[in-house]
C-alpha cells in the first residue's frame, strides 16, 4: 500500500505595522524595537507549530527616519527612497529573524530555518499616486514644527506627518520564490515596507521613488501566493466605527458591502485604516478565505477567531 503523503499545514500570512516595532510616543531606540518585536514575535513562534509562516512588514517610521538622517548630512552623497527602503527590509528582517529565532528558541524549537527576502513589487509607472504624496512615514510633528517644514506633511491621527508618493502594488516580482520557501518549510519574511517599488522596463526592472502601502502589498501577496489566512496585525482591537469618538463601535464581523459602505461614510482614516480595509477587502474579493484585522498583542486569538475584525464575502 502506498503512504500518503501528510497534508501540508495551511499558510498563514502575518502583516506587522511598522508600529510593531515603534510605538506611539517611543522615539524608535534599538532597543525599544527589539523589545517591542517580542510580542508578535513570541505568538508567530507558536503558531508556526501548526501553519506555515510568511511574515511582512511596514517601514513607515523607519524610512522616514532614514529620510531625515540622510537630509541632516551632506558629506556623503543622497540616496534615493527605493534604496532606504531596501535598507529597511534589511534591517527591520535582521530585526524579525533574530527576535523569532529567540522566540522559537524559547519554546524547544531549534530547527526552524528562516529567511528574509529582498522583495521587489511592481507598480504602475501611470499611477495617479505619483501625482499627489499621500503615505505618512517617519516621526510625528506638531502643528507649528509641520509648517515650518521643507516638504508636505498630513495631519494623522497621532499629529502631523511627512507624506511620501504610494503607488498602488500590481504585482509581486518573488511571488514564486516565497512559494517554494514556505513549502521548503522556511519562514519567510518578505515584501518589507511594502516592497522596494519597480516599474518594468523591458525584461527588467528600474526602481521608483516611493513607498508602497505594506497592507495593500500584503494583500497582493496573500493572493498571489493563495494563503489561507491572511492577518493584519495593528495597534488597535479591530476595524472601528466612528473611532476617536464617543460612539466608537468595533465590528467583529464586516462584509464586503458593509466595508464598502463604512468607507464611502468616511469611517476610516487614509495612510492608517483605511488601506488595512481595503487589503482586507482586496484578498475576500479575490477569493481569499481569511482576512482578520487586529491587535499585535492577540495574533493567536485572532488566528483562533476569538478577535479581531474578520472579513466575509457577504
Ligand atoms: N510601508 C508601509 O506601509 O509602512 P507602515 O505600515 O509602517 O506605514
Amino acid at each position: 500500500m502506498r503512504e500518503r503523503s501528510p497534508t501540508p499545514k495551511p499558510v498563514l500570512l502575518v502583516a506587522l505595522g511598522g508600529n510593531a516595532l515603534i510605538r506611539k510616543g517611543q522615539v524608535g531606540t534599538i532597543e525599544e524595537q527589539f523589545a517591542n518585536l517580542k510580542i508578535p514575535m513570541a505568538q508567530i513562534a507558536r503558531l508556526s507549530k501548526d501553519y506555515r509562516i510568511i511574515i511582512t512588514h511596514g517601514n513607515g517610521p523607519q524610512v522616514g527616519n532614514l529620510l531625515l538622517q540622510q537630509e541632516s548630512c551632506d558629506a556623503v552623497p543622497r540616496l534615493p527612497l527605493e534604496i532606504l527602503v531596501a535598507q529597511t527590509q534589511g534591517q527591520i528582517g535582521y530585526m524579525i529573524e533574530s527576535t523569532l529565532d529567540e522566540a522559537l528558541m524559547a519554546i524547544g524549537v531549534n530547527n526552524q530555518p528562516l529567511v528574509s527576502l529582498i522583495s521587489y513589487v511592481v507598480v504602475d509607472k501611470n499611477d495617479m499616486a505619483f501625482l499627489a504624496p499621500s503615505k505618512p512615514v517617519g516621526p510625528v510633528f506638531s502643528q507649528e514644527k509641520a509648517a515650518g517644514l521643507p516638504y508636505p506633511t498630513v495631519k494623522t491621527s497621532k499629529g502631523y506627518r511627512r507624506v511620501v508618493v504610494s503607488p498602488k502594488p500590481v504585482t509581486i516580482v518573488e511571488k514564486r520564490e516565497i512559494k517554494r520557501l514556505i513549502d521548503a518549510g522556511f519562514i519567510v519574511v518578505c515584501c518589507g515596507g511594502g516592497g522596494i517599488p519597480v516599474v518594468r522596463a523591458g525584461r527588467t526592472f528600474d526602481g521608483v521613488d516611493a513607498v508602497i502601502d505594506k497592507d495593500l502589498a500584503s494583500a497582493c501577496l496573500a493572493e498571489e501566493v493563495g494563503v489561507d489566512i491572511f492577518l493584519i496585525a495593528t495597534d488597535v482591537d479591530g476595524v472601528a466605527l466612528n473611532f476617536g469618538q464617543p460612539d466608537q463601535r468595533y465590528l467583529s464581523v464586516v462584509s464586503l458591502e458593509e466595508a464598502a459602505r463604512h468607507i464611502v461614510e468616511g469611517h476610516f482614516s487614509a495612510g492608517a485604516m483605511l488601506p488595512k480595509v481595503e487589503a482586507a477587502m482586496q484578498f475576500i474579493g479575490s477569493g481569499g478565505k481569511r482576512a482578520v484585522i487586529a491587535r499585535l498583542d492577540r495574533i493567536v486569538e485572532a488566528v483562533d477567531g476569538k478577535t479581531g475584525t474578520e472579513f466575509v464575502e457577504e
